[in-house]
């Protein structure tokens, strides 16, 4: 993952000049921002087809290319026709050989850039919707990593029955099991948040200066699917329950923090977690020791 992506030339992008460079935040990084080399690289991509040339053509002619062929023929009297075709590095034959899948996630990466700044109304004071960035601040505190835990904990505490325990030791289980993937994939993806986004987050980890996908839309979809499946709530509830997970993965993309990807992909890594933990349900059958240890507090 960490590996730098590369130029037709071989040449790590953002380590050169200026048609290539990359700040953080930009295209190249995977961030926002619209602009810079991560379009240039679509647009370049595009053109080259609309002006016929045929990826496959690039790629021979770049090899047969003066600055390809010095130093990879032998010296000998054979002459070029009988010498081993020269080869370019892995990396860079892909990037001159793009597969449709390619060309398709490279346009969804554009739509997400461009989309995700458009509804980034609230990502700073300065914004179109500045006004109500502070209501967006405290929907990501409704939904924030500390605030389950410490509640979670809190009722854990407090309950007096056997089932309402065993439902909640298996909350804690997802939140923490949620804060795990997530963390895992954000180092391993590395994805920087969008360049709008002002970190002035409340309370973070050191991967949280990531972010795909968004550890606020995995837990609300965990989180609510959870609340609809265990607690037994009137429909307008229900309703309740769903529009807090939409509107919170939407105002993430509003505060600026995340790209629309990262959220959708959020919610569904967040469904599927649940999916995980109904499987791997905690019950005094199969987890004795943890139910036997609280009683004991
Ligand atoms: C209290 C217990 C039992 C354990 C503590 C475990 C722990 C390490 C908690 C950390 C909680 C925390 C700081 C979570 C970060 C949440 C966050 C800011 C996520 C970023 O969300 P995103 O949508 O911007 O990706």
């Amino acid at each position: 993952m960490a590996s730098p992506r590369r130029s037709v030339e071989g040449r790590p992008l953002g380590a050169s000049a200026s048609s290539n460079s990359s700040s953080p935040g930009s295209p190249a990084h995977g961030g926002g921002g619209g602009g810079g080399s991560g379009r240039f690289e679509f647009q370049s991509l595009l053109s080259s087809r609309a002006a016929g040339v045929d990826p496959t053509c690039a790629r021979l002619r770049a090899s047969e290319s003066p600055v390809h062929r010095r130093g990879s023929f032998p010296l000998t009297a054979a002459g070029p026709s009988q010498a081993p075709p020269p080869t370019l590095p892995e990396e860079d034959r892909m990037d001159l050989n793009p597969s449709f899948l390619g060309i398709a996630l490279r346009s969804l990466l554009a739509i997400d850039l461009w989309l995700s700044k458009k509804l980034g109304v609230c990502a700073g004071e300065s914004s179109s919707w500045g006004s109500v960035r502070p209501l967006m601040k405290l929907l990501e505190i409704s939904g924030h990593g500390i605030t389950w835990l410490l509640g979670t904990l809190y009722c854990l505490y407090r309950s007096d029955s056997w089932a309402g325990r065993e439902v909640l030791m298996n909350l804690l289980f997802a939140l923490l099991l949620d804060l795990l993937v997530v963390a895992l994939i954000k180092g391993l993806v590395r994805r920087r948040r969008p360049a709008h986004n002002q970190m002035d987050m409340f309370v973070t980890l050191s991967v949280d200066k990531y972010s795909f996908p968004s550890g606020h839309a995995t837990r609300a979809s965990l989180v609510s699917r959870f609340i609809l499946k265990h607690l037994v709530l009137a429909i307008p509830l229900r309703v309740l329950v769903i529009l807090w997970a939409f509107i919170l993965g939407l105002s993430r993309v509003m505060l600026g923090r995340h790209n629309v990807t990262d959220v959708a992909f959020g919610f569904f890594l967040g469904y599927m977690q649940y999916s995980i933990v109904d499987y791997c349900w905690l019950s005094p059958h199969n987890a004795p020791v943890l139910f036997i240890l609280w009683n004991q507090q």
